[in-house]
């Protein structure tokens, strides 16, 4: 038997499980208020938080550290690579620590499997992170020079939701050509034609439909203005785009949960918010169906939010049109993270090397 610890942050929540093999023994999701968030001015100074919060869940639950066979985390904003395991080394922690690509929770993913795995002299690693870039030379041209189109999105959960659906209906994800939209933290939908995502706009830096704290795209002309009116930093400017974006720069909350009760409790601005983002991720919908030319298996639609099934609908009366949706509330990350560390130590697959 082989146990291993799965760490995944994410935008708004530490994801946490323990899996004895396949079997999940223990899963504790945290979700982080904007306001506990925003007092860190940078990802990495969330790094003791957030180990914290994973040790005392871990001795709250009597589930010693000692007892595991390695640790895996959700990889995040490194250089662009293909998909798959990757051993935690030097180089990954480096990238990780100043953000190469960026800076988002996934980073703490893999530093902090080290640092756990350290501990005990067993090893660390990362699956499917948020940088699989598989897009095609075309989708990578963004219509000025200076500027390429990056894959930066929820790959590890795209991926394993897209994988299990193909299972469902007894197809192989190499057959299909799918849109899997993923609404969580951040939002995105990448367009996976026979196995591979040809394109998806990047989630983590103002692209595609806005998210609960993500401005997604903007008016480019009012936002070069907004930069230069002289009442912003530069660090201002990045964290209205991420972090106070989206429905927390509308509603002052990254969670939906609540979004949804202010509407049952009849605030008629929540609902246009909440719908206006909706309407966003059915366009987004639409773009991936022109990407595949409308040659469309599936619609997906996953992450927390996926869970109201309100919000899902009104996605799926302007998209069902395309072909059929599917819903699939949540996530299939810490099975997929777990699934990937398993194989590598069971000695099915060799660890890749990040460099
Ligand atoms: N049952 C639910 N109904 C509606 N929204 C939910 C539900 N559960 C979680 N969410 C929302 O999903 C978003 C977080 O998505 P999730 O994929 O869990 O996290 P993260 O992006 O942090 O990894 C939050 O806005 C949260 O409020
Ligand atoms: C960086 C893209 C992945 C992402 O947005 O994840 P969260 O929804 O967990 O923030």
């Amino acid at each position: 038997m082989t146990r291993l610890l799965i760490i995944n942050p994410g935008s708004t929540s530490t994801k946490i499980a323990v899996f004895d093999d396949e079997k999940s023994i223990f899963e504790e999701t945290l979700r982080h208020s904007v306001q506990e968030i925003s007092s860190f001015n940078k990802i990495y100074d969330q790094y003791e938080f957030r180990k914290n919060i994973i040790v005392n869940v871990l001795e709250k639950n009597n589930i010693s550290i000692e007892t595991l066979d390695g640790v895996v985390g959700r990889g995040g904003l490194l250089k662009p690579i293909e998909g798959g395991t990757y051993e935690v080394n030097d180089t990954m922690l480096e990238d990780l620590k100043v953000g190469y690509l960026g800076e988002h929770a996934s980073n703490l993913g893999g530093i902090i499997a080290y640092e756990i795995a350290k501990e005990i002299g067993k090893k660390s690693f990362i699956v499917d992170p948020v940088v699989v870039d598989e897009m095609e030379e075309v989708a990578r041209v963004s219509g000025l020079k200076e500027i390429e189109r990056k894959s930066i999105f929820h790959a590890l959960n795209q991926k394993a939701v897209a994988r299990r659906h193909a299972n469902k209906i007894g197809r192989k994800y190499e057959e299909l050509n799918l849109i899997v939209a993923h609404l969580g933290g951040g939002v995105s939908v990448g367009a996976h034609e026979k196995g591979r995502v040809i394109d998806v706009a990047n989630a983590l830096d103002g692209e595609g439909p806005f998210s609960p704290e993500r401005s997604g795209s903007l008016p480019v002309g009012d936002l070069v203005k907004l930069c230069y009116s002289g009442k912003y930093s530069l660090d201002e400017m990045k964290k209205m785009i991420k972090g106070n974006g989206g429905i927390v720069s509308y509603l002052n909350t990254n969670d939906a949960r609540e979004v949804g009760q202010r509407i049952k409790n009849g605030d008629k601005y929540a609902e246009l918010i909440y719908n206006a983002m909706a309407y966003q991720v059915a366009k987004e919908i639409g773009s991936c169906a022109a990407v595949l030319k409308g040659k469309v298996d599936g619609i997906l639609i996953t992450g927390g939010i996926a869970y109201d099934k309100e919000f899902t609908s009104w996605i799926e009366e302007r998209v069902k049109f395309i072909c059929d949706v599917t819903v699939y509330p949540g996530e299939d990350e810490l099975m997929a993270l777990a699934e990937g560390g398993l194989r590598v130590l069971r000695g099915e697959e060799e660890a890749k090397l990040y460099k």
